[in-house]
């Protein structure tokens, strides 16, 4: 297999601790390797390390042990060649806020090495709505438009791979649109995307690939749809007409209880690719065989964010 676009080995990162507060171990020896061409998902509760993974690879954080490699170069060694093929768009905006738009992407891209190109910057601002607003000065644009200039500003140097970190948090509905229609696009291309996100639906439409991240440590890896059928579940629910004391032999399992006093009868279980909807079938046709009414089944297949949540919640604690 081609190496890996990015390459990360035992990472590990620990800030130091301030007066009384002890040193945080950001990162705990994480190994991942990034596929050229693809949507890669991070996952990750606050404070997960998700930004100072991110941060390592763009440059921003100092790794206190493991290695990265990115286009076949070893970052510690060929640091400026390797940034100069990655692009990111932060959280936040730390620019010069007196600069115009144009000129601060310019300057991004200039840079990064990237001879001057108008017809570039201009297609870039023009994919982005912001042509418009292009003399206008950073400070004087909305929350959403300096977003934009955030995106435009690492795309400028046309980067092989893109870091968006939270991308759609607090974002409107418009610009959350343009930006997934900007991801495809460079997918398109081929760009390799790293991404954050707190809309786990967004993952589970655009990624390829899912890794969950908790406490400084990888929990998982895999293919977004592998993931998905052997994590995901069915959970249904079957609103009783009368109450129900216990569950009958006759369809008894794994997965199943009563809630509501009786009156829900609950089952979650299968594996994601259809074998819990069979079940759900099976208990319905038990129920009516027994004479058991029920006025309703309300049935859902678990999504990215139900397997996620779980994953992190079932994760033993550490000892300290
Ligand atoms: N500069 C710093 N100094 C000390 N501790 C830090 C620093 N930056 C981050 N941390 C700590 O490192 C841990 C990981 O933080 P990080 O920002 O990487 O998490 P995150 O997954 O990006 O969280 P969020 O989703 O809230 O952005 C947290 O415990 C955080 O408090």
């Amino acid at each position: 297999m081609a190496e890996p676009i990015l390459q990360i080995t035992g990472l590990e990162k620990t800030y130091p601790g301030r007066g009384a507060a002890p040193p945080t171990r950001a990162l705990e020896n994480v190994d991942l390797d990034i596929r050229k061409g693809e949507i890669f998902a991070l996952l990750g509760p606050n404070g997960a390390g998700k930004t100072t993974l991110i941060g390592a690879v763009c440059g921003l954080v100092r790794p206190t042990g493991g290695t990265i490699r990115a286009f076949g170069l070893d970052l510690a060694k060929d640091w400026r060649k390797v940034r100069s093929r990655i692009g990111l768009v932060p959280q936040e905006m730390a620019v010069d806020i007196f600069d115009t738009v144009e000129r601060s992407i310019n300057y991004s891209r200039g840079l990064f090495g990237r001879p001057a190109d108008p017809a570039r910057v201009e297609q870039i601002l023009r994919s982005l709505s912001l042509w418009d607003k292009r003399d206008a000065e950073l400070r004087m644009l909305s929350g959403g438009m300096k977003r934009r200039v955030l995106i435009a500003k690492a795309l400028a140097h046309d980067p092989d791979l893109l870091f968006l970190d939270e991308p759609t948090a607090g974002v409107d509905v418009e610009l959350r649109r343009d930006m997934w229609k900007q991801i495809d696009l460079l997918r398109d291309q081929g760009v390799t995307i790293i991404l954050t996100t707190h809309y786990i639906e967004e993952a589970e439409e655009m990624a390829d690939r899912v890794g969950v991240i908790d406490k400084g440590r990888i929990l998982l890896v895999d293919d977004k749809d592998a993931m998905m059928k052997s994590l995901g579940r069915t959970e249904a629910q079957f609103a009783l007409d009368v109450p129900l004391h216990s569950i009958p032999a006759d369809i008894a399992r794994d997965g199943l209880h009563l809630a509501d006093n009786g009156m829900t009868l609950c089952f979650r279980g299968g594996d994601g690719a259809g074998g819990g909807r069979e079940s759900v079938a099976d208990i319905a046709q038990t129920l009516a065989r027994l004479g058991i009414r029920y006025s309703a089944i309300d049935i859902r297949e678990s999504s990215l964010e139900d397997i996620f949540v779980n994953l992190v919640n079932e994760r033993p604690e550490i000892a300290a």
